[in-house]
């Protein structure tokens, strides 16, 4: 999956982290960019200095991929991910997992801010991606000459969910399991949009995510989607949407995110594919 830059990028990553594979990468949704401060022996790169990285971010995502050390896993961290509606094709906005395939990770970790449209999800509960409905208009695999018909019946990884969900009760996090819609943004939905998606079956609905995980499906990675609702959808939120409302919840969302991808993490390590 050529991409111009990620060369260059991969070389500064491997001089700088030491070139034994990483073990897991992780995409940090909005606000969600304080697990970076958890990595042991963080190397930081500046997503501006490279050139593979498309110009412009979003409030909330700082623009950097941290390598690190993390529970005994060596870590690709992207604090910052891209958006169709910056303009992007799904391809350039799945650019973490060609990088963390091409820096030899084998799982990748996504995360993300969602609406919840299923009423029992709160704001600051966490669900575990069971499935995603892809409303992008976009697929990252367009123009992919080599086998693009790739199997999306299993994408992200069901066995891990009830040892977290037990981890997670046991800390007073709420924690589901649904089925994320991705809208392309940057709106936010209308009320009989929202109507609409929980009538095809989504439980959440987000910008992101979808691209990612497709790719990384495409190029074998393990893919675990755990996103954090921000907001009621349209027309169940009390206040109208907005961005640093989204921003706040995710940031007193970050330390139970943290707790989180530790267990996640050790249930991995407990349990290989
Ligand atoms: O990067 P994520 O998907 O976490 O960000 C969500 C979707 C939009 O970028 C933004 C809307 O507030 O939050
Ligand atoms: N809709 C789409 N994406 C989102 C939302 C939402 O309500 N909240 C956070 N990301």
């Amino acid at each position: 999956m050529p991409q111009s830059g990620i060369d260059q990028l991969a070389d500064a990553v491997l001089r700088r982290c030491g070139d034994d594979p990483f073990d897991l990468a992780i995409v940090l949704g909005s606000g969600l960019g304080a697990l970076a401060a958890e990595l042991d022996q963080a190397e930081e790169f500046a997503y501006g200095q490279f050139p593979c990285f498309p110009e412009g971010s979003v409030a909330g995502h700082a623009g950097r991929l941290v390598g690190g050390t993390l529970q005994g896993w060596r870590v690709l961290l992207f604090q910052g991910r891209f958006h169709l509606y910056q303009g992007l094709s799904a391809r350039q906005a799945a650019l973490p997992a060609t990088i963390a395939h091409r820096l030899g990770c084998p799982r990748l970790l996504l995360t993300s801010a969602v609406g919840g449209i299923e009423p029992a999800y709160r704001p600051g509960d966490f669900v575990y991606i069971a499935d995603h409905i892809n409303l992008l208009g976009d697929n990252p695999l367009r123009g992919v000459d080599d086998n693009p018909f790739v199997d999306l019946s299993a994408l992200y990884r069901q066995d891990l969910f009830s040892g977290l969900l037990t981890r997670a009760r046991a800390l007073g996090i709420g924690l589901h399991r649904g089925v994320l819609a991705a809208m392309p943004g940057p709106s936010y939905e209308t009320p009989a949009e929202i109507r609409m998606l929980r009538l095809l079956g989504a439980q959440v609905v987000s910008m992101s995510m979808v691209p990612e995980a497709i790719l990384a499906a495409y190029l074998g990675l393990e893919v675990v989607g755990l996103s954090l609702v921000a907001n009621a959808a349209a027309g169940l939120a009390s206040q109208p949407l907005n961005h640093e409302e989204v921003l706040a919840v995710g940031r007193r969302g970050a330390e139970q995110l943290s707790a989180l991808a530790r267990e996640l993490i050790r249930l991995w390590q407990q349990n290989p594919v």
